[in-house]
């Protein structure tokens, strides 16, 4: 049997390659790769019994540290110059015409006229009625979108936007640049969000960071179920349930914010 290559079989190898790739800029992407995002490349489960695919990953994450490293470098320079700014997280589904979006353009023209900038997920729904607030107030209305698998821009009302690719790095921001958490009724991406401020805060990572949940009849049911279920299990103490904050009405948010601030 020749073990000399096939040249017919290598062409028709390449041009299956080819075939499969296709070029943003500078970089190749195989065809299985398109449409996702960068975050799920990177979380993507390899299987270990696959040598080859295992040390194809230890090329790739190596080099992939300094993407991470200049999405922070980016972010840390768009971020620099905010001054007193609070983060306002809250339902992506939220329509302009329903009464949780009026509340947010409320929520963040409060905090607007109270001097502080708006930052966001940049997206539509709660983000983007928070964003039209702060602009409306003459606020900095900042927008930290994240790059998804279906095309997605920056809403109408941010001023100064940024588009990530790594969530992680994304969250370190909304934190870093933020005196304050402000939640809007929202679903998982909302409770993710919430739940890691929480979790900053009790393990002192971050101090006097007030967090405020914006509708009692929206958040008293998770409130209802952290006292009688985790603190009555002792999961969490009784005094971290003093970490929340819920209003109604968006110049107490503003209240809430001013009397943890020294
Ligand atoms: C699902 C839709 C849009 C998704 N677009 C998003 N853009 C920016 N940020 C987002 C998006 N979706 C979720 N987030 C983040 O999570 C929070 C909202 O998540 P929830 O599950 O909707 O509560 C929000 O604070 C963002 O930071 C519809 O077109």
């Amino acid at each position: 049997m020749s073990t000399t290559p096939d040249p017919a079989a290598a062409t028709a190898d390449e041009a299956e390659t080819e075939a499969d790739t296709c070029y943003v800029g500078p970089i190749r992407i195989r065809r299985d790769q398109q449409g996702k995002t960068t975050d799920r490349r990177l979380l993507e489960w390899i299987d270990p019994r696959d040598a080859a695919r295992r040390s194809d990953r230890t090329m790739r994450d190596s080099w992939r540290v300094l993407r991470i490293q200049s999405e922070f470098v980016a972010g840390f320079d768009a971020m620099s110059e905010v001054a007193e700014a609070v983060t306002v997280f809250g339902s992506a589904r939220l329509h302009p015409e329903s009464p949780e979006y009026s509340l947010g353009v409320r929520v963040g023209r409060a905090l607007g006229e109270a001097g502080y900038a708006v930052i966001t997920g940049g997206g539509p729904g709660a983000m983007e009625a928070a964003n039209q607030g702060a602009h409306q107030a003459g606020a900095q209305s900042i927008g930290l979108n994240i790059e998804l698998p279906f095309e997605q821009g920056l809403n109408p009302w941010v001023d100064l936007g940024m588009n990530f690719r790594y969530f992680f790095v994304r969250k370190t921001m909304f934190v870093k640049y933020a005196q304050a958490f402000v939640c809007l009724p929202g679903g998982m991406g909302t409770l993710d969000e919430l739940f890691e401020a929480l979790t900053l805060v009790q393990t002192k990572k971050v101090v006097r960071f007030p967090i405020v949940l914006v509708g009692s009849d929206f958040w008293g049911g998770l409130l209802d179920w952290m006292r009688d279920v985790l603190a009555a299990r002792g999961m969490i103490s009784p005094e971290d349930l003093d970490l929340l904050t819920v209003v109604d009405d968006p110049d107490d948010v503003v209240a809430a914010i001013e009397a943890a601030t020294p």
